[in-house]
């Protein structure tokens, strides 16, 4: 069982509360100058990562209480639950098994008294043979011909992971052009069958429950595309695969149940990139790639399942987080890779976080009075830099930033990553120290104004500084260092959500727009007059359909 403890009846959470009336007032370079081992102290490696979170406006004692914190709030119990696949999503009645999917040392991992571990890696391998027959060409489309492209149709958790991860792999990319459609928008399916031939293209059909409006709909316009195409029904066991937990309605569909590739309820949507979701990464950059992008996962499970939690990189991050979260009130954390292969990272953790921790219900079913999860936002650098930095640098809002690197490029090309790496350093660099009032007069005085000139522009050239970051230096975005990139996001969700109370791994939320959707969509049919709504939703409808 999960524990069950409101944070804020936790000594920890009185004394961070006194405590951080002390931290407010003290400037974060500072604390710098005070202690020569900040950023020993305040940093963690494991393997190729480097956690730089000496950036924060924390002290020794913060660091303690927050531990404390997550003691008195069970953290230790609530992990040893996940991994021990006791049933933690309670709303759904399900276990949080994402691990098991990339356990690599293949311990057993019982759910109900079965060892899950077989049928995981009967999976695994049904993936690599696919995968690997697609690639090679040996799999051959209805008229003989190799498949060229990869169209992957699923949304939400069946699509953002694999796009996230094709994209921030692009450089490990086999033959084949994965191509990704998941809007019910008939643009996007539309747009990307344009530049395809129905005679060496595949379908993914990727949907955990199989049912998705969205998916549903994208599929059978591409069964319909390639059946135009003058192939018969037989044809599309060559052409179309599912990747699902819901094998009757694969069938339905009509897809053949030899190209079905199973996963678990106990694989939450938004963690389901390491199961058969996954099928399109590993066509995208080879099984073994992929197999590599789960050791990497592995590897920081481990650590975070043994780690002390002082030692433990989700859960120092996952402090942090609530440290401006509950205490400052931050209302949003950054993410903010400076690699253009991680341009679909922070859109990821979107739905990781915020569909995880976006709730307001405890887990004893009470309404919640404390701040839970923050709303996740970011850009690559260097792009954001000349976008909506200036707000990070002199808005009034203070926004917590986890700023991403590689060290080494898979393009280096001139001094492009030295350029992009100073820009790296310098904005966590920038946003701490700040510049003061008198050192903008020198700098205007230096560079020729007069006093009037000055007076006039100084105010708007101070920056404040004292803003919080976190530098993540990888040494090069591997499968590998990726995997484990990622499981660090992941895990520090958890650790938030069981300091929070609250349920992470249900989504209700996401309910009451399907419902309507299903209850407006028959009354968009004919040419009638609506009045069944309020009248601003009414007044859109009558418009609408006025207009189409
Ligand atoms: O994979 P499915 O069943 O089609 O679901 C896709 C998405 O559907 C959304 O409704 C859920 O909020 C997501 O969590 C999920 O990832």
């Amino acid at each position: 069982m999960l524990p069950n403890i409101d944070l804020t009846t936790t000594n920890a959470y009185k004394y961070l509360t006194d405590h951080f009336i002390d931290i407010a007032k003290i400037d974060l370079k500072e604390l710098f100058k005070t202690d020569n081992e900040r950023f020993a102290k305040f940093s963690i490696q494991f393997e190729d990562i480097l956690v730089d979170y000496s950036k924060n406006r924390i002290t020794d004692e913060t660091v303690a209480l927050l531990i404390q914190l997550a003691r008195e709030c069970s953290l230790k119990e609530a992990i040893d639950a996940m991994f021990n696949a006791e049933a933690i999503n309670v709303t759904e009645g399900r276990q949080v098994l994402h691990t098991a999917l990339r356990n690599r040392s293949n311990t057993p991992v019982l759910v109900d008294g079965k060892d899950v571990m077989p049928d995981v890696n009967a999976v695994l391998a049904q993936m690599k043979t696919f995968s690997d027959a697609v690639i090679s060409g040996e799999w051959k489309g209805y008229t003989g011909k190799e498949i060229t492209d990869v169209v992957n149709i699923g949304i939400g958790g069946s699509d953002l992971g694999p796009v996230m991860v094709t994209e921030a792999l692009k450089s490990y990319k086999t033959r084949l052009n994965l191509h990704f459609v998941s809007n019910v928008d008939g643009t996007h399916i539309a747009e990307t069958l344009k530049g395809l031939d129905p005679e060496t293209t595949m379908f993914l059909i990727a949907s955990k429950t199989f049912t998705t409006q969205e998916t549903m709909a994208n599929a059978h316009s591409a069964r319909d595309w390639f059946l135009k195409s003058g192939a018969k029904d037989t044809d599309v066991a060559k052409h179309f695969a599912a990747l699902s937990t819901n094998s009757k309605a694969v069938e339905g569909f009509g897809i053949d149940t030899a190209n079905m590739f199973v996963f678990w309820d106990w694989v939450g949507g938004r963690y389901s990139l390491w199961s058969a979701i996954g099928l399109s990464i590993a066509l995208s950059i080879g099984y073994d790639n992929f197999e590599q992008l789960l050791a990497g996962a592995h590897a920081m499970d481990n650590h975070f399942r043994t780690a002390e939690l002082e030692e433990n990189i989700p859960t120092i991050l996952a402090l942090n987080g609530i440290w401006y979260n509950n205490f400052f009130e931050a209302e949003t954390q950054a993410i903010l890779p400076y690699d253009q292969y991680l341009h679909r990272f922070a859109a990821y953790f979107q739905q990781g976080d915020m569909e995880s921790n976006g709730k307001s219900t405890d887990r004893n079913g009470k309404p919640i009075d404390y701040q839970t999860g923050p709303i996740i936002w970011g850009e690559p650098g260097t792009n954001g830099q000349h976008a909506f930095y200036q707000l990070i640098h002199q808005g009034t809002k203070l926004i917590p930033c986890d700023f991403i690197a590689p060290a080494q490029s898979h393009n280096p090309l001139g001094e492009h990553h030295n350029m992009l790496l100073s820009n790296f350093f310098a904005q966590t660099e920038a946003l701490m120290n700040g510049k003061t009032y008198y050192e903008v007069v020198a700098e205007l005085k230096a560079s020729g104004k007069s006093e009037a000139e000055i007076a006039e522009l100084a105010p708007f050239k101070v920056f404040e500084g004292n803003r919080p970051t976190n530098s993540i230096l990888v040494k090069k975005i591997t499968p590998h260092s990726l995997g484990s990139l990622i499981a660090m996001y992941e895990h520090k969700i958890f650790v938030q959500g069981i300091i929070w109370n609250i349920y992470s791994f249900d989504q209700w939320g996401v309910e009451l727009g399907k419902q309507l959707a299903g209850k407006i969509l028959p009354e968009l049919k004919g040419d009638e007059e609506i009045s069944s709504h309020d009248g601003s939703t009414n007044g859109l409808i009558n418009q609408y359909k006025a207009w189409r």
